[in-house]
């Protein structure tokens, strides 16, 4: 469970940390004085700390630099009382995580408090290449992911920047965060920002800061992302959504190592290695005039592609097996396998989703089953009907399931709801089976089967039966789908 440590020696602000996250599996530790807190720290190694700038023994900024000697990346927010402002701000360029100004917003607060979790679990959690055996590994066996995790070996330790491209759910982030893991500022702090996310107006105070009276509504400094970061990694998520004039900002920070925060004038250097990552296509934006040719030929410098799931469909087995394992765990649910039917149908879809389409389909098949097994009804409805890969078998194909062998396996692995899923495999191939004979006519279906049509197309959606060849004539476009 991640450990929240609040450092404040006012109660009331100590027991608003403990209401927001009583129902959220976040422990909260409190310490009311800089001793206490010093203690707490190395005592219960907290994920992200909140510390009051002023306490009775010292200020909290005595603290916040106990803490960046014996853990640099550890998120910690200030809490501000009126005048305490640019002290927080003097934090926030020493590598603060964010600021919370009193009295507290209590939705404000979760939202942020929510980020640095995040922020603490991408640095605690560091991303592996496959040979390395701990925590979150980009797994896969097929050439097009070991060509890229040898990409990744070799630019980690370079100090260039590097854009990410490929698919929604490819693994991007993933990636990111190997390079940033084997990077020689595995030791510094890693920061990610998804540029489609932020409204476009503060995409820019957002990466750079700004200063007082820049826009309507900046009545006080702000430190941007870049400040903040220090000598660490900043991901840019989503580049491609990124607005023109903070592109122009970002191509003078890659050319000459400096920007100036909005409405400031004064130039600031950053040494922050840049990573950035798009699912769109950029040739495509810069001719639309929407992205700019030269950042784009700055960024491309060093790019690693993401191959699509479609593309390396061998992993399926390993990544399946990997899902299905971590979130049996994390259910408490003696899930043990998928049945073969599984695995063959998972290798014939195309996973447009990709491998976060993937890890959805087992994550929500092992939540809802009761038995050990992953049966075909139990992920049938959880890929996208629409995909021809995900079709039924043809009517004169091989039998899709051997009716006695999986009866006999549900009752082996002592698995529930037997009759319902039983019933609806049967169902699924007959009808399946007899619109394939119909050539698709679901009118000649329904008669052969002796059932009404509303019955028919309320089955195909229950069961998600989707057909090559449906003969639609105009009385079934008007039929009412109940
Ligand atoms: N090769 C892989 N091995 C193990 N897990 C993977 C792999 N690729 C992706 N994943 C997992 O799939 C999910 C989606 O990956 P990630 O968020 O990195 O994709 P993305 O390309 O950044 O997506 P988006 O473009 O939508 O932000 C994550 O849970 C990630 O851990």
């Amino acid at each position: 469970m991640p450990k929240l440590l609040v450092v404040d020696d006012e109660a009331i602000i100590c027991h608003s940390f403990r209401k927001v996250f009583a129902s959220a599996d976040v422990e909260v530790i409190t310490a009311g004085t800089v001793a206490e807190g010093r203690h707490r720290v190395a005592a219960d190694r907290p994920d992200v700390v909140v510390l009051d700038l002023q306490l009775p023994d010292g200020a909290g900024t005595e603290l916040f630099s106990y803490i960046r000697e014996t853990d640099p990346k550890r998120p910690v927010i200030f809490i501000t009382a009126h005048g305490t402002t640019d002290t927080a701000i003097e934090a926030m360029k020493r590598g603060a995580f964010d600021y919370l100004n009193k009295p507290l917003d209590l939705e404000g607060m979760s939202q942020l408090l929510g980020r640095a979790f995040e922020a603490a679990r991408v640095m605690r959690d560091p991303a592996a290449l496959p040979d390395d055996p701990t925590t979150d590994r980009i797994l896969g066996r097929t050439p097009a992911i070991q060509d890229m995790c040898k990409q990744i070996g070799r630019v980690a330790g370079q100090d260039v920047n590097v854009l990410i491209l490929g698919e929604s759910g490819t693994g991007k982030e993933l990636v990111a965060r190997a390079i940033y893991t084997h990077s020689r500022r595995a030791d510094r702090p890693f920061l990610a920002i998804n540029c489609a996310a932020i409204p476009e107006g503060l995409v820019e105070s957002e990466l750079f800061g700004h200063e007082p009276g820049a826009f309507t509504g900046a009545d006080r400094q702000r430190v941007g992302k870049f400040e903040q970061c220090g000598d660490g990694t900043l991901l840019l998520d989503e580049i491609g959504d990124m607005p023109t004039a903070a592109q122009a900002k970002m191509l003078r920070l890659l050319q000459e190592q400096r920007f100036e925060r909005v409405g400031g004038s004064q130039p600031i250097a950053t040494r922050v290695r840049v990573l950035a990552s798009t699912n769109q296509d950029l040739d495509r934006l810069i001719a639309a005039g929407k992205f700019r040719n030269d950042l784009y030929y700055r960024l491309k410098v060093v790019t690693i592609r993401v191959p699509p799931l479609r593309e390396r469909k061998d992993d399926i087995p390993e990544l399946a097996h990997h899902f299905l394992f971590r979130y049996a765990r994390e259910a408490g649910k003696d899930v043990r396998g998928f049945a073969p039917e599984v695995l063959d149908l998972f290798q014939n879809y195309s996973w447009p989703g990709n491998v976060r389409q993937l890890e959805n389909c087992v994550q929500a098949a092992v939540y809802q089953i009761s038995g050990r097994t992953i049966h075909p009804t139990d992920v049938l409805s959880l890929i996208d009907p629409d995909t021809p890969q995900a079709q039924p078998p043809a009517a004169d194909g091989p039998p899709a399931f051997d009716l006695v062998r999986t009866i006999e396996r549900m009752l082996r692995d002592g698995e529930r709801d037997v009759h319902a899923r039983v019933v609806a495999l049967v169902e699924r191939e007959l009808i399946a089976r007899t619109l394939g004979q119909t050539n698709g006519h679901q009118a000649q279906a329904s008669d052969i089967l002796g059932i009404n049509r509303t019955t028919l197309r309320r089955k195909l959606r229950e069961l998600n039966i989707t057909l090559d060849k449906v003969v639609t004539d105009r009385a079934e476009t008007d039929d009412v789908v109940s």
